[in-house]
């Protein structure tokens, strides 16, 4: 099985400031990774990382054992590296269905009724069908996530990187978040999630890691990595859960 995901020795410097120190990161094809560790400590910027919107000074990032370290973004996510941002910046102006279909052409590089097809399952899978001609900018927080998440489905991704994507949701919300992305999980599609509501996160997750001042500090089991005490000092008596 070849790992989908890999970064070797990531550095990142911005400055004075060694925001990235030497991280080693993968993730198996349908494993779910969640991502924690204090404010700081690096974990958009390793986001950033692999899905390519920042090149590390040093270390390699490969995706299904090819370098990808200088591929841009838009290839990455044509390969097949899904991204989904904390505050969703949905098309205004356009319908959800409309926004669905622009992600399926352009970054799932599906063409005509191709992309209709891709973007009408997707928003079927995302509990988006019945809204799918509202204006995106007509919409509620939690429509406005799972548009972000239809839109990142659409690219028809092998992984998907999530960040904070929970930020915001009320906790009935949060549980139906969850349920969309364990449904992304039992289609065979790889997670990689940074999240601070980390009560939400071991819901879904099968490893998690934990960052800080940019080094991967504990890496396994959520139950484990949990109860580590280097993890309860670095990040877990700040944690908001
Ligand atoms: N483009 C940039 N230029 C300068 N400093 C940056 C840049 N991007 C991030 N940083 C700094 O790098 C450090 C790590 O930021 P990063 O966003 O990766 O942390 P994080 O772990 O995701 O934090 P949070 O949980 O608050 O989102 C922070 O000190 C941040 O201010």
């Amino acid at each position: 099985m070849t790992t989908v995901l890999d970064g070797h020795g990531l550095s990142v410097r911005f400055g004075d400031l060694q925001v990235l120190d030497g991280v080693d990161f993968a993730v198996q094809p349908g494993e779910a990774v969640g991502i924690v560790g204090p404010n700081g400590a690096g974990k958009t910027t390793m986001l950033n990382v692999l899905a390519g919107a920042i090149r590390p000074q040093q270390g390699t990032v490969r995706f299904e054992g090819r370098d990808v370290t200088r591929t841009r973004p838009d290839q990455r996510c044509r390969m097949g590296v899904g991204r989904a941002f904390q505050v969703p910046r949905p098309f205004g102006g356009m319908t959800v269905l409309e926004n669905v279909v622009v992600a399926a052409s352009y970054g799932g590089d599906l063409k005509g009724r191709r992309a209709y097809a891709r973007a009408a399952d997707v928003l079927d899978e995302c509990g988006l069908a019945e809204i799918a001609n509202r204006r995106a900018e007509s919409l509620g927080l939690l429509h406005r996530k799972r548009l972000e998440l239809a839109r990142c489905l659409a690219t028809t991704p092998k992984v998907v990187l999530l960040d904070e994507i929970g930020a915001g949701l009320t906790d009935a919300e949060a549980a139906e978040l969850v349920d969309a992305v364990r449904h992304i999980k039992q289609g065979g599609t790889a997670i990689v999630w940074i999240e601070h509501i980390v009560h939400v996160l071991v819901q879904v997750v099968d490893r998690l890691v934990c960052m800080d001042t940019g080094r991967v500090i504990a890496d396994g089991d959520p139950a484990e990595v949990l109860k580590d005490a280097v993890v309860i000092d670095a990040y877990l008596g700040k944690a908001t859960s």
